[in-house]
């Protein structure tokens, strides 16, 4: 049975009758092939990806696994279509904590349609992608059984500053409710998740190390989405926490070059997240306690105030 999926937090949706992706119960993540050369572009992509002996085996692991095509009824009710069959990457997980992570100061690449560079152009420049290199695509933050998700909406994430950026960054690791705008994002969880040998840094230090050396493609409007379980944390069970690429629809050919503008983006958001790690006024041990991270979320059903901006997968967007 294919389903729309809740965990979604970017890009088109298939809800209100209109194109997205679907999901089933085998762990496959459904992305229609748009009619422009979009679809085709990333059917390319993953086709050439998937087949070429080029790329490590550790390089492999940061992308979704590629099952092929399949003609399948379109959400937006316009019948037949080919999906591209994927890894539903957040399949086996219970309340992921998610964000999309736009890579590249610039969107735009020069062999896109003049429409498409001015609408990419305006938005790199209203939002962190031209200042930062990279910005906030869509996020939803677990808060706690009771309380759900924080999903803020689209219009909201866009209008994202760089500190608005650096706040997120703390609240996806932090035991505080991520909606509270009165205390600080104590980053309880930011050794678990960010740091360790297989963290979240650790994973973007040897995408990074790929990316200053290959010069196949040119990964053109990409994200980075950024994964864990803050269940699991707390039951001082592994993090799950995770990297992988996604949205190849505008990936073109490296000829030689090195894909600086990701390149770029990456090394900064590389800095965002270091820095989380290492800032003086970050989590101290006290606060952050076994104990304390049960007290911390539980806090959270004090505040009913909180409970309206949360909301239990509903996306608006
Ligand atoms: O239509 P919108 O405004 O939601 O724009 C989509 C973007 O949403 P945004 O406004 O940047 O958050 C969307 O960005 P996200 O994937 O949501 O980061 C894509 O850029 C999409 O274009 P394409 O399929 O990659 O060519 C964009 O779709 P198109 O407008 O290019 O169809
Ligand atoms: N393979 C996948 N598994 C799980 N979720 C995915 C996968 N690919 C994309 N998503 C979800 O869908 C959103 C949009 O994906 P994306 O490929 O960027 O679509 P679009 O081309 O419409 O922008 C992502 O932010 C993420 O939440």
């Amino acid at each position: 049975m294919l389903k729309v999926p809740d965990h979604q937090v970017a890009g088109h949706t298939a809800r209100h009758g209109k194109l997205g992706p679907l999901i089933d119960d085998s762990g496959r993540f459904y992305k229609p092939l748009q009619d422009d050369e979009r679809g085709s572009k990333e059917l390319a992509f993953y086709s050439s990806f998937s087949s070429n002996t080029r790329i490590p085996d550790h390089i492999h692991r940061f992308f979704p696994v590629f099952y092929g095509t399949q003609l399948l009824e379109a959400s937006d009710g316009s019948g037949l279509r080919p999906h591209l069959v994927l890894q539903d990457l957040v399949s086996d997980r219970l309340n992921p904590s998610i964000i999309d992570i736009k890579i590249g100061s610039r969107t735009w690449y020069p062999q896109a349609s003049e429409d498409y560079v001015l609408r990419c152009m305006k938005k790199d420049k209203e939002t962190t992608s031209l200042s930062l290199g990279f910005r906030i695509s869509g996020l939803r933050i677990y808060g706690n059984s009771e309380l759900g998700f924080w999903k803020p909406e689209k219009k909201h994430v866009q209008e994202f500053t760089p500190e608005d950026v650096r706040l997120v960054l703390r609240k996806f690791v932090s035991s505080n409710p991520p909606i509270d705008s009165n205390s600080f994002p104590d980053c309880c969880f930011a050794p678990s998740v960010y740091g360790g040998s297989a963290g979240i840094l650790a994973q973007l230090l040897e995408l990074k190390a790929w990316f200053e050396d290959q010069t196949i493609y040119h990964f053109n409007s990409c994200s980075v989405l950024m994964l864990y379980e803050k269940e699991s944390v707390m039951n001082g069970k592994n993090s799950g926490a995770e990297i992988k690429l996604i949205d190849f629809a505008h990936v073109v050919e490296g000829r030689g070059v090195i894909d600086h503008n990701f390149l770029g983006g990456l090394c900064s958001f590389i800095k965002f997240v270091s820095e989380i790690l290492t800032g003086p006024d970050e989590h101290s041990t006290e606060a952050c306690s076994p104990d304390s991270e049960k007290k911390c979320i539980s806090t959270e059903n004090e505040h009913p105030h909180h409970k309206s901006e949360f909301s239990d997968n509903l996306s608006t967007n």
